[in-house]
């Protein structure tokens, strides 16, 4: 069985481009966010889940996800992230396990998600890495990626957990700020991993 790598950080950390790192050196990465967009445009019970909660106007005419009413009717409202949280996250959980098992001869797989703990996956994988950048950083990213304005990232940030909290539940801290040099730090993760392959197998089971 492949050992699983969580790869969490909050919006703009750089979790995507650790993601693309460790892809680059053969390790498959489950990108949830992708996968969450796939399954909710094809799976009927999140269709309707979405309808039910939000409206039919959260589909477009096309049948494609209405990203920005979504959006807007989820960040700022706690109770809102959530409900669409308990619709979403049960499929892609379920998803992720069959992606893994058809990757079980793997030494190591990761799945990247920014709300990985949130969302109830830390069981999920047997070894979590958080990626840290200061928070000036990710919003200063996420508003240049994103084209967004500093209110709407603040407003995601808010529906995340913190990155105290986060760094709590990590085994290991990738720092991503611009100064320290990444691939360094993937190499030893990686590193780390294999040398302590046999601990981690048997300790999961
Ligand atoms: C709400 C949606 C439609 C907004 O789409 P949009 O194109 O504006 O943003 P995008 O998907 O690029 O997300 C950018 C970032 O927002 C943050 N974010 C997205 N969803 C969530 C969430 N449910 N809770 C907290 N933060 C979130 C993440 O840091 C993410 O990487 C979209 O993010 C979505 O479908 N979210 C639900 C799926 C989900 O929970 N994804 C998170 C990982 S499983
Ligand atoms: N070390 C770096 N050097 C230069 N640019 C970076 C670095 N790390 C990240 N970036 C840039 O910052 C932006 C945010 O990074 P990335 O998309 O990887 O964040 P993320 O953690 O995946 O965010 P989200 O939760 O929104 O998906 C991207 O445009 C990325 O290219």
């Amino acid at each position: 069985m492949a050992i699983k790598i969580g790869i969490t950080g909050g919006i703009g950390s750089g979790k995507s481009v650790v993601s693309r790192l460790l892809g680059i050196m053969g390790i498959p990465v489950y990108i949830s966010d992708i996968e969450a967009k796939r399954i909710t445009q094809t799976d009927p019970v999140i269709r309707r889940g979405l309808c039910d909660l939000v409206g039919q106007d959260v589909f477009l005419q096309g049948g494609e996800l209405n990203r920005s009413l979504l959006a807007s009717y989820m960040f700022g409202h706690q109770d809102h992230v959530r409900k669409v949280n308990e619709i979403i996250h049960p499929q892609v959980k379920e998803d992720f396990r069959q992606w893994a098992a058809r990757l079980k001869s793997e030494l190591l797989v990761g799945m990247e998600s920014a709300i990985l703990v949130e969302a109830g996956f830390k069981d999920e994988v047997d070894f979590l890495v958080m990626v840290y950048a200061p928070l000036e950083v990710r919003v200063e990213r996420a508003v240049k990626r994103d084209c967004s304005s500093r209110e709407l990232v603040m407003k995601r940030i808010e529906a995340q957990m913190s990155d105290e909290v986060k760094r709590s539940h990590a085994d290991f801290v990738i720092v991503n700020d611009d100064e320290t040099p990444l691939i360094p730090q993937v190499l030893e993760l990686i590193s780390l991993l294999s040398k302590n392959n046999h601990y981690l197998c048997s300790a999961k089971k």
